[in-house]
């Protein structure tokens, strides 16, 4: 069996919190955040109350600020999460930038058997993204991850919208791991995961974290132990093409390493050429942490 779809309102409210009440789950939202004040609160005070305080559905808002230099903090914290720095979370295991090392970091300030990831940046979004992705998880045991799809609005089409999407990880899964081909969305910042699951994954420190933890389930458990979900429409802030070339090195280095290349480094030298010979380099860390569950 392959990865299963489904559609956000394949299931009610109440039936999931009837599931989630017979089943015993405890449910985490996590944000990952890094200078994202302008959004963040609008994700979590939307959420905090159409699924915390008029349902019992998400039992914890958890904001993880990722080395913000903005007020990314303060903002969160009034909308009503509670938000953790990463880089204070078990300082006893070190600390690295990156949106993977949030989410791996979440892991131990976070106490979900359903683990949810949202991203802080979303601008048209709603909170039917949350019972969305926890449908197939409260629905079927055999479901480790569930990946959230959707429609990405562009001037030019559907294609306008996913840059790294469509020009490096739809073709590496094409050449690498067709087994994800089916995958609308596979770099979506939202999806959820049984804890216990993500604790056992290996996690790039970076923008892998999401290719690297379908490649994973895909291997360890089949296919058939992903979901997608359609969530409907999503937009986002777009990054420049020049912080999304990073983001692709990290992309690559991850599949590159599960594909039996040897020898790769923690991080790779990516040299841009705005203008003339003279290049600006960045040091992109391609780093993995290893699976939390040893540290828990
Ligand atoms: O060092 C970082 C960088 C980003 N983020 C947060 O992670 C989320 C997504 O980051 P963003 O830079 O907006 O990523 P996108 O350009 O939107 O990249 C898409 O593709 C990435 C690669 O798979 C995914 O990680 C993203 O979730 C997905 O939205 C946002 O809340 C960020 O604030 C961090 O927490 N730490
Ligand atoms: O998913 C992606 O490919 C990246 O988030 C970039 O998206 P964008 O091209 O819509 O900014």
């Amino acid at each position: 069996m392959g990865i299963s779809a489904a559609h956000w309102d394949d299931w009610s409210l109440e039936g999931l919190l009837g599931a989630k009440g017979t089943l015993g789950q405890r449910v985490s939202l996590v944000v990952p955040a890094r200078n994202e004040a302008a959004t963040v609160g609008a994700v979590v005070s939307r959420v905090r109350e159409a699924l915390m305080e008029t349902v019992d559905l998400v039992d914890e808002i958890v904001v993880i600020d990722s080395d913000s230099v903005d007020d990314t903090y303060a903002v969160a914290e009034s909308a009503g999460a509670r938000v953790h720095r990463a880089a204070e979370i078990r300082p006893d295991l070190g600390s690295h930038p990156g949106k993977g090392e949030a989410m791996w970091k979440s892991l131990f300030v976070t106490t979900g058997d359903l683990v949810v990831f949202m991203d802080a940046d979303l601008h048209d979004w709603d909170t039917h993204f949350v019972p969305g992705l926890l449908g197939p998880l409260l629905s079927d045991p055999a479901v480790q991850l569930v990946k959230g799809f959707y429609d990405r609005p562009g001037v030019d089409g559907p294609l306008e919208g996913g840059r790294v999407t469509e020009l490096v990880a739809r073709p590496l899964i094409a050449l690498l791991f067709p087994e994800l081909g089916a995958l609308v969305q596979p770099l979506a910042g939202e999806w959820a995961v049984r804890r216990s699951w993500f604790a056992g994954l290996s996690v790039p420190t970076g923008y892998a974290v999401e290719l690297a933890a379908l490649v994973d389930t895909a291997r360890a458990a089949g296919p058939s132990a992903i979901a997608q979900v359609d969530l409907g429409v999503r937009a986002h802030r777009h990054q420049a093409l020049r912080d999304l070339g990073g983001m692709a090195t990290q992309i690559i280095a991850a599949a590159l390493g599960r594909s039996g290349v040897d020898g790769l480094d923690q991080e790779a030298v990516l040299r841009q050429y705005l203008r003339g010979l003279e290049p600006v380099e960045h040091v992109v860390p391609t780093l993995e942490r290893p699976p939390a569950e040893a540290y828990l």
